[in-house]
């Protein structure tokens, strides 16, 4: 079999990532195919070839525009070129007004070249492998039922929500809801309405977690919770006292026979650093447990958080009840 005349060129185009070689000073001196061809899908005329294009001005140019990836980039190429790095290699995204995107960058001295002054640049497109990661990671943060966050995305947000409480001495407001007697919900009505009415209470919390600092979640089987960013206590109690309404009013979807309710503690806390997730948690679920005892269907938000250092002793907190 006859191979063509230049083999290696014809591989060079072949191939489905985009290959550039570029010299010293980082002025590009042949690309392939898949190179050209992205350019023109990407803004540069037609029949573009790169000829006469300075890569490491392009990079620079970007860079000096506030695009932190060029940058990176060009740090990458600039330790390839003087020898300080054999290779560099970079993932980084690349989106378009269409489609996200994201590529693999690898940079390396050009094999078999003696001089020494040529080196490749090789781009690979990784959009696959990164919006499959996205949706594992997605997944892992969701609760399947409800579609609300799952308990290890609460502990996430609990705590990213309360450092930024801490720097801008704002209150965050915590709310735990646990249905009240599910068990015999599930038994009465089975477990597929069961679910449903899980269903219903999720819908219920999203649609009263509005800004971007709010969090709707369920941590456990009946229990969910929502994290109120900078919210008062007022406002933490005009919103649960809304979802205890909704939540009775579900009633009137099931018919009188399926009626639901939640019980309900809260509490609204300018932290301090030495005020912990698990400790503002205790706090709210001990009001839980009081609207529990004091017969379901009812708030009872924690008053007052007494905030300095803790010891082994857990610092007193108030209640209050309402029905
Ligand atoms: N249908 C359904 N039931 C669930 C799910 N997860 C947990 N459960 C049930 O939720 C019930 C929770 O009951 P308990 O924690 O005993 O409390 P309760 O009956 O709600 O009583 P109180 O909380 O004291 O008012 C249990 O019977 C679980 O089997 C689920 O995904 N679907």
């Amino acid at each position: 079999m006859q191979l063509p005349p230049s083999l290696h060129t014809s591989i060079l185009h072949s191939l489905e990532d985009q290959i550039a070689v570029i010299n010293q000073s980082g002025n590009i001196l042949e690309v392939n195919l898949a190179w050209q061809n992205f350019g023109c899908e990407n803004g540069m005329p037609s029949g573009y070839t790169c000829e006469g294009f300075n890569y490491l001005d392009t990079l620079s140019n970007a860079a000096a525009a506030g695009d932190n990836y060029a940058g990176h980039a060009f740090q990458g190429i600039m330790d390839v070129l003087a020898g300080n790095l054999e290779v560099f290699y970079f993932e980084y995204p690349c989106h378009s007004p269409n489609e996200k995107r994201w590529f693999t960058m690898r940079v390396v001295a050009l094999h078999g070249d003696e001089s020494g002054s040529l080196f490749v640049i090789s781009h690979h497109n990784v959009t696959q492998r990164k919006l499959a990661e996205e949706r594992v990671e997605e997944l892992a943060m969701k609760d399947p039922l409800t579609g609300l966050s799952n308990r290890r995305a609460f502990e996430f947000f609990l705590s990213s929500e309360i450092r930024s409480s801490i720097r801008n001495q704002t209150p965050i407001g915590l709310v735990l809801i646990d249905v009240d007697y599910f068990k015999n919900y599930n038994d009465e009505f089975g477990h597929a309405a069961g679910d449903q009415c899980l269903i219903n209470v999720g819908q219920i919390l999203l649609a009263h977690a509005r800004r971007p600092s709010d969090h709707s979640a369920r941590i456990g089987g009946d229990e969910f919770a929502l994290i109120l960013g900078n919210s008062p206590l007022e406002i933490v109690r005009q919103i649960a006292e809304s979802i205890l309404k909704s939540i009775n009013d579900l009633k009137m979807l099931f018919g009188d026979s399926k009626q639901v309710s939640v019980s309900i503690g809260l509490l609204s806390v300018i932290p301090h650093k030495n005020i912990t997730e698990d400790f503002l948690f205790k706090e709210a679920d001990k009001a839980l447990y009081c609207a529990k005892s004091a017969g379901r269907n009812q708030i009872v938000a924690i008053q007052s958080i007494t905030t300095m250092p803790r010891t082994s002793l857990e610092p007193p907190s108030h209640h209050e009840s309402i029905n």
